[in-house]
């Protein structure tokens, strides 16, 4: 199946030539305002905060920090501090280690060139996008016309370098008619799918229903939906896969009810370091993201707060992971290893 045309889709991180622009994702719907890092620093401060944040979108925006480092450095000790500060941005994703890890491949042993860097993170980003649209077609392919799915999160343009990974699948299935209907959970505690992705589908034009994050497995036994679809922030060596908090209750109540779960995710997501969820880190944020809501608390004073902002599906809840060398079913550790030993050359184009 052919992805859908070329339309123009957000844009979360633009490279000026000077700075970095990254879309301030905090103050979307409401605001659309830029926040302008001229420096690793406000980089690194930036994915912090989540003014930019998805897994792919932490990778390609750790590359263009690298470049503002190599700018700033006055040799390799001090770009490698700048590149350590970037790293330990937040710990889940692995894309952001995956992509300093390229950045040095390109800087060698010397003192990095800033020019061959950003040619780098340029090849970076596109490359990003061009996987996203190849996993769309890819992961398209198992939806039946007149499927219900429902996502959870956001990973679309703003989670990544465009077009997305789940949202870029539901993208494609959309647009060739295959879907009668989408519902995205809110993803309580920070509201990714009420204020992102249905932020990036009514911009589409594509029509989605918003469920509380509690309603899924509801909705689920009403036969409404087909497949979940969900994106990663890191697949561990056996398939096992870390993503937002919610998902690991997602991928029990569709095994529950017979649904489909389709984990998509481009191969700088892999880790084949990472032998199993076990040894994901889970990144824990501050309780009071969840206490409070839109800069209003919502809960009982002197109530404290657990907020884990990820979760780990074990791969035997999940019935196909698309990537953009093509699809695995039931991941596991020879499928992950198959998937990442693929040519790029033989990478399926459907
Ligand atoms: C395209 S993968 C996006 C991935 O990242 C999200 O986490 P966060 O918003 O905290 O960066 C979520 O896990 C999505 O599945």
């Amino acid at each position: 199946m052919a992805a859908t045309d070329d339309h123009d889709t957000v844009r979360a991180i633009r490279w000026s030539g000077e700075a970095l622009e990254l879309l301030d994702q905090r103050e979307l719907p409401a605001r659309e305002t830029t926040l302008t890092c001229a420096d690793s620093a406000a980089v690194a401060d930036a994915i912090a905060a989540m003014v930019v944040r998805g897994a792919p979108a932490i990778g390609i925006t750790a590359a263009w920090g690298a470049v503002l480092a190599a700018r700033e450095a006055s040799d390799r000790t001090g770009w490698e501090a700048h590149l350590a500060h970037l790293e330990a941005a937040r710990p889940t994703a692995v894309n952001l280690a995956w992509a300093t890890a390229r950045m040095r491949r390109v800087a060698g042993e010397e003192q990095p060139d800033p020019e061959r860097l950003a040619a780098e993170a340029e090849a970076i980003h596109a490359e990003d996008v061009a996987a996203n649209r190849r996993m769309g077609a890819i992961g398209a392919e198992y939806i039946q016309p007149g499927s219900g799915v429902l996502t959870h999160c956001n990973t679309g343009s703003l989670a990544t370098g465009g077009f997305g990974t789940a949202l870029g699948v539901i993208r494609t299935a959309h647009a060739a008619g295959r879907l009668r209907s989408i519902h995205a959970g809110e993803t309580r505690p920070w509201l990714q799918g009420a204020r992102l992705t249905a932020w990036e589908l009514v911009a589409d034009g594509i029509p989605v229903e918003l469920i509380a994050d509690g309603a899924a497995a509801f909705l689920m036994a009403s036969g409404a939906v087909n497949w979940v679809i969900v994106g990663a922030d890191r697949v561990a060596a056996n398939g096992d896969v870390a993503n937002k908090i919610g998902t690991y209750s997602l991928a029990v109540a569709a095994r529950h009810h017979g649904v489909g779960l389709m984990v998509v995710a481009p191969r700088s997501t892999l880790d084949a370091a990472t032998p199993s969820g076990a040894d994901i880190p889970v990144e824990g944020r501050d309780p009071e993201e969840l206490l409070a809501c839109g800069g209003h608390r919502i809960a009982a004073e002197g109530a404290g707060a657990w907020n884990p902002v990820f979760d780990i599906t074990p791969a035997s809840l999940v019935d196909v992971l698309v990537t953009e060398a093509g699809a695995v079913e039931r991941p596991d550790n020879e499928g992950i290893a198959r998937i990442l030993a693929a040519p790029a050359s033989e990478e399926k184009s459907p």
